[in-house]
Protein backbone atom coordinates (compact mmCIF):
# COMPACT_ATOMS: atom_id res chain seq x y z
CA UNK A 1 0.00 0.00 0.00
CA UNK A 2 0.94 3.68 -0.49
CA UNK A 3 2.80 5.04 2.33
CA UNK A 4 2.07 8.06 4.43
CA UNK A 5 4.45 10.97 5.44
CA UNK A 6 3.12 13.84 7.86
CA UNK A 7 5.21 16.30 7.16
CA UNK A 8 5.54 19.54 9.34
CA UNK A 9 5.01 18.44 12.97
CA UNK A 10 6.64 20.87 15.54
CA UNK A 11 4.55 19.44 18.99
CA UNK A 12 3.41 16.71 21.04
CA UNK A 13 -0.05 16.58 20.17
CA UNK A 14 0.66 16.25 16.83
CA UNK A 15 2.95 13.31 17.89
CA UNK A 16 0.08 11.65 19.79
CA UNK A 17 -2.16 12.30 16.65
CA UNK A 18 0.33 10.36 14.21
CA UNK A 19 0.62 7.77 17.33
CA UNK A 20 -3.34 7.21 17.03
CA UNK A 21 -3.65 7.32 13.25
CA UNK A 22 -0.77 5.02 13.00
CA UNK A 23 1.14 6.63 9.44
CA UNK A 24 4.39 5.76 8.18
CA UNK A 25 6.86 9.12 8.32
CA UNK A 26 6.84 11.86 10.32
CA UNK A 27 8.75 14.73 8.71
CA UNK A 28 10.38 17.51 10.86
CA UNK A 29 11.22 20.88 9.42
CA UNK A 30 14.60 21.92 9.93
CA UNK A 31 14.55 25.47 8.00
CA UNK A 32 13.76 28.83 9.86
CA UNK A 33 12.35 30.43 7.68
CA UNK A 34 9.23 27.95 7.84
CA UNK A 35 6.28 28.13 9.68
CA UNK A 36 6.77 24.64 10.82
CA UNK A 37 9.95 25.25 11.66
CA UNK A 38 11.55 23.06 14.64
CA UNK A 39 15.19 22.83 15.93
CA UNK A 40 17.17 19.41 16.01
CA UNK A 41 16.83 19.30 19.90
CA UNK A 42 13.14 19.90 20.23
CA UNK A 43 12.47 17.10 17.34
CA UNK A 44 14.56 14.92 19.75
CA UNK A 45 12.40 15.31 22.07
CA UNK A 46 9.37 15.00 20.44
CA UNK A 47 10.94 11.58 18.84
CA UNK A 48 10.44 9.91 22.54
CA UNK A 49 7.03 10.73 22.49
CA UNK A 50 6.75 8.85 18.75
CA UNK A 51 5.97 5.24 18.18
CA UNK A 52 8.97 3.27 17.58
CA UNK A 53 7.54 2.30 13.82
CA UNK A 54 6.76 5.80 12.62
CA UNK A 55 9.88 6.57 10.70
CA UNK A 56 10.99 10.12 11.57
CA UNK A 57 12.53 12.29 8.12
CA UNK A 58 14.68 15.35 9.13
CA UNK A 59 13.60 18.28 6.32
CA UNK A 60 16.09 20.47 5.60
CA UNK A 61 16.80 23.09 2.46
CA UNK A 62 20.51 23.85 1.14
CA UNK A 63 21.64 22.49 4.93
CA UNK A 64 25.77 23.07 5.98
CA UNK A 65 27.56 20.40 6.88
CA UNK A 66 27.42 21.60 10.59
CA UNK A 67 23.28 20.98 10.38
CA UNK A 68 24.06 17.85 8.66
CA UNK A 69 26.59 16.41 11.02
CA UNK A 70 23.64 17.39 13.94
CA UNK A 71 20.73 15.34 12.27
CA UNK A 72 23.34 12.63 11.41
CA UNK A 73 23.81 12.37 15.76
CA UNK A 74 20.15 13.23 15.87
CA UNK A 75 18.16 9.66 15.41
CA UNK A 76 16.39 10.20 12.20
CA UNK A 77 15.73 7.57 10.20
CA UNK A 78 15.88 9.90 6.91
CA UNK A 79 17.62 13.09 5.36
CA UNK A 80 14.41 15.07 2.85
CA UNK A 81 16.49 17.59 1.41
CA UNK A 82 15.35 20.78 -0.75
CA UNK A 83 17.15 23.24 -2.64
CA UNK A 84 20.21 21.42 -3.76
CA UNK A 85 20.88 19.83 -7.19
CA UNK A 86 21.30 16.40 -7.52
CA UNK A 87 25.42 16.63 -7.29
CA UNK A 88 24.90 18.55 -4.22
CA UNK A 89 22.38 15.74 -2.65
CA UNK A 90 25.07 13.05 -3.62
CA UNK A 91 28.05 15.27 -1.56
CA UNK A 92 25.27 14.97 1.68
CA UNK A 93 24.73 11.23 0.94
CA UNK A 94 28.28 11.09 1.05
CA UNK A 95 28.47 13.03 4.22
CA UNK A 96 25.67 11.43 6.50
CA UNK A 97 25.14 7.93 6.98
CA UNK A 98 21.10 8.63 6.43
CA UNK A 99 19.59 7.30 3.45
CA UNK A 100 18.86 10.72 1.72
CA UNK A 101 15.86 11.57 -0.34
CA UNK A 102 16.23 14.68 -2.57
CA UNK A 103 13.42 16.67 -3.45
CA UNK A 104 12.89 18.48 -6.57
CA UNK A 105 10.51 21.35 -6.62
CA UNK A 106 8.88 21.41 -9.81
CA UNK A 107 8.29 25.05 -11.39
CA UNK A 108 8.33 23.91 -15.05
CA UNK A 109 8.40 20.93 -17.42
CA UNK A 110 11.93 21.47 -18.41
CA UNK A 111 13.04 20.60 -14.90
CA UNK A 112 11.98 17.49 -14.86
CA UNK A 113 13.65 16.20 -18.28
CA UNK A 114 17.01 18.08 -16.84
CA UNK A 115 16.29 15.96 -13.25
CA UNK A 116 15.97 12.96 -15.52
CA UNK A 117 19.28 13.55 -16.90
CA UNK A 118 20.83 13.14 -13.38
CA UNK A 119 22.87 10.15 -12.55
CA UNK A 120 21.85 8.96 -9.05
CA UNK A 121 23.88 6.86 -7.08
CA UNK A 122 23.51 7.39 -3.39
CA UNK A 123 20.67 9.01 -3.49
CA UNK A 124 17.92 6.96 -1.80
CA UNK A 125 14.89 8.15 -3.24
CA UNK A 126 13.01 11.30 -4.42
CA UNK A 127 9.94 13.69 -3.73
CA UNK A 128 8.73 15.23 -6.50
CA UNK A 129 6.79 18.36 -5.09
CA UNK A 130 5.45 21.47 -5.89
CA UNK A 131 7.32 24.58 -6.62
CA UNK A 132 6.92 26.25 -2.98
CA UNK A 133 7.84 24.50 0.08
CA UNK A 134 4.54 23.08 2.04
CA UNK A 135 2.58 25.69 0.25
CA UNK A 136 -0.19 22.74 0.12
CA UNK A 137 -0.25 23.74 -3.63
CA UNK A 138 0.49 20.87 -6.54
CA UNK A 139 2.60 21.17 -9.30
CA UNK A 140 -0.85 21.23 -11.26
CA UNK A 141 -0.90 17.65 -11.89
CA UNK A 142 -5.18 17.18 -11.41
CA UNK A 143 -6.27 18.74 -14.77
CA UNK A 144 -5.87 15.72 -16.72
CA UNK A 145 -2.55 13.77 -15.75
CA UNK A 146 -1.75 13.43 -19.07
CA UNK A 147 0.27 16.58 -20.25
CA UNK A 148 3.86 16.80 -20.62
CA UNK A 149 5.30 17.45 -16.74
CA UNK A 150 2.81 14.58 -15.37
CA UNK A 151 4.11 12.27 -18.12
CA UNK A 152 7.27 13.43 -17.37
CA UNK A 153 7.36 12.73 -13.95
CA UNK A 154 5.73 9.18 -14.81
CA UNK A 155 8.84 8.04 -16.78
CA UNK A 156 10.95 9.67 -14.09
CA UNK A 157 9.21 7.19 -11.55
CA UNK A 158 9.50 4.51 -13.94
CA UNK A 159 13.49 5.03 -13.52
CA UNK A 160 13.59 5.68 -10.18
CA UNK A 161 11.42 2.16 -9.51
CA UNK A 162 14.06 0.37 -11.57
CA UNK A 163 16.84 1.22 -9.62
CA UNK A 164 15.15 0.21 -6.41
CA UNK A 165 14.73 3.68 -5.24
CA UNK A 166 11.42 5.64 -3.14
CA UNK A 167 9.23 7.42 -4.96
CA UNK A 168 7.38 10.15 -3.06
CA UNK A 169 4.69 12.24 -4.19
CA UNK A 170 4.19 15.81 -2.35
CA UNK A 171 2.88 19.01 -2.59
CA UNK A 172 -1.37 20.20 -2.41
CA UNK A 173 -2.60 16.59 -1.37
CA UNK A 174 -5.60 16.01 1.00
CA UNK A 175 -8.36 13.45 1.18
CA UNK A 176 -10.01 14.89 -1.75
CA UNK A 177 -7.50 14.49 -4.45
CA UNK A 178 -5.07 11.78 -2.66
CA UNK A 179 -6.63 9.03 -4.83
CA UNK A 180 -6.20 11.02 -8.17
CA UNK A 181 -2.26 11.55 -7.27
CA UNK A 182 -2.42 7.94 -6.75
CA UNK A 183 -3.66 6.77 -9.53
CA UNK A 184 -1.73 9.16 -11.96
CA UNK A 185 1.69 8.33 -10.19
CA UNK A 186 1.58 4.93 -8.13
CA UNK A 187 3.94 6.64 -5.46
CA UNK A 188 5.68 5.08 -2.49
CA UNK A 189 4.84 7.31 -0.02
CA UNK A 190 2.29 10.45 -0.21
CA UNK A 191 3.56 13.16 1.83
CA UNK A 192 0.86 15.95 3.55
CA UNK A 193 1.58 18.67 5.55
CA UNK A 194 -1.27 21.40 4.94
CA UNK A 195 -4.01 19.38 3.43
CA UNK A 196 -4.00 17.97 6.70
CA UNK A 197 -3.90 21.09 8.97
CA UNK A 198 -6.54 23.09 10.98
CA UNK A 199 -6.06 26.75 12.05
CA UNK A 200 -6.92 26.69 15.84
CA UNK A 201 -6.85 29.83 17.48
CA UNK A 202 -4.72 31.45 14.66
CA UNK A 203 -2.02 28.69 15.12
CA UNK A 204 -2.17 25.68 12.28
CA UNK A 205 -2.22 22.11 13.87
CA UNK A 206 -2.04 18.98 12.10
CA UNK A 207 -5.90 17.41 12.42
CA UNK A 208 -6.53 14.15 13.79
CA UNK A 209 -9.95 14.36 11.70
CA UNK A 210 -7.60 15.31 8.45
CA UNK A 211 -5.59 12.80 8.53
CA UNK A 212 -7.93 10.07 9.37
CA UNK A 213 -10.07 11.05 6.55
CA UNK A 214 -6.21 10.95 4.34
CA UNK A 215 -5.17 7.77 5.55
CA UNK A 216 -8.89 6.38 4.64
CA UNK A 217 -8.44 7.75 1.10
CA UNK A 218 -5.42 6.33 0.97
CA UNK A 219 -6.24 2.64 1.84
CA UNK A 220 -9.86 2.97 -0.18
CA UNK A 221 -7.27 3.06 -3.20
CA UNK A 222 -6.22 -0.58 -2.42
CA UNK A 223 -9.63 -1.69 -1.37
CA UNK A 224 -9.12 -1.39 1.97
O1 LIG B 1 6.59 22.86 5.27
C1 LIG B 1 7.47 23.71 5.12
O2 LIG B 1 7.33 24.85 5.55
C2 LIG B 1 8.73 23.37 4.41
C3 LIG B 1 9.74 24.30 4.37
C4 LIG B 1 10.93 24.01 3.74
C5 LIG B 1 11.11 22.80 3.12
C6 LIG B 1 10.11 21.85 3.13
C7 LIG B 1 8.93 22.13 3.75
N1 LIG B 1 7.91 21.23 3.77
C8 LIG B 1 8.03 19.98 3.17
C9 LIG B 1 6.71 19.32 3.20
O3 LIG B 1 5.89 19.60 4.02
C10 LIG B 1 6.38 18.28 2.20
O4 LIG B 1 7.50 17.67 1.74
C11 LIG B 1 5.58 18.86 1.07
O5 LIG B 1 6.11 20.07 0.71
C12 LIG B 1 4.13 18.90 1.32
O6 LIG B 1 3.67 20.15 1.67
P1 LIG B 1 2.14 20.56 1.45
O7 LIG B 1 1.96 21.05 0.06
O8 LIG B 1 1.87 21.62 2.46
O9 LIG B 1 1.29 19.35 1.71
Amino acid sequence: MTKIKICGITGEDEIATLNETGVDYAGFVLYEKSKRYVTVQKARQLFEKLNKDIRKVAVAVAPESELIEEIGRAGFDLLQVHGVDAAEAERIAAQTKLPVWLAVNLRDPAEVRRWRREEYHRIAGVVIDAGAYGSGKTFGWEQNGQDEMCCAVRAFREELLAEGRTFVLAGGLNAENVAEGIRIFAPDVADVSSGVETLCDGMRAKSIIRIKKFKKAVQKTEGV
